[in-house]
């Protein structure tokens, strides 16, 4: 799809388009939806990062609870968005054994815990050894500073999808 393309949508088909690009937020593609027409996709991605960035902590932590836990409840009942369920069974989330799956459990409710919102990774950049070291090392970092590591976590996801949506060549 050319930005040409994206740029011809009219607000119904661009936010199905793009509703899932910050999962289960339909509402930041609505927004930027206003701003286009959009030279590239690094413009359309910026409009979809100025907005996340714009938002007060509480805006900010909404979008991380809207992310299903990594290897989660969801997971097991496939009630995962289609995006999401292709990047957990990307990084081997997917055919985990039941220990490995308690170890994950323990580690998200420990986390959701200790922050308040869910552990959120971009998953298709890790692999099934990497998430529970990568959750146990954020697991002690201050707040502050784990609130800016989840949400890079969010645009790395965002990046990615976009960069699907698009056709283009992932680079981050
Ligand atoms: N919790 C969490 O990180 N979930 C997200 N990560 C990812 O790559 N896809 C998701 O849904």
């Amino acid at each position: 799809m050319d930005i040409e393309k994206v740029n011809s949508m009219d607000f119904g088909e661009f936010v199905d388009v793009f509703g899932n690009v910050i999962e289960r937020c339909p509402l930041i593609a609505a927004a930027v939806w206003s701003q286009r027409p959009f030279s590239n996709l690094e413009d359309l991605e910026k409009h979809f990062f100025a907005f996340i960035d714009a938002l007060p902590q509480s805006g900010q932590e909404g979008i991380l609870r809207c992310h299903p836990d990594l290897a989660g409840r969801e997971l097991q009942r496939g009630t995962l968005t289609a995006e999401s369920q292709r990047e957990q069974r990307g990084a081997g989330l997917t055919s985990l054994n039941a220990d490995e799956r308690l170890q994950l459990a323990e580690l998200n409710a420990q986390y959701r815990a200790r922050f308040g919102f869910p552990f959120v990774l971009a998953a298709r950049l890790s692999d099934r050894a990497a998430v529970p070291r990568e959750l146990a090392r954020r697991l002690h970092c201050p707040p502050a500073q784990e609130l800016r590591t989840a949400l890079g976590e969010v645009k790395k996801i965002g990046h990615l999808r976009l960069a699907d949506l698009l056709g283009a060549e992932q680079t981050l």
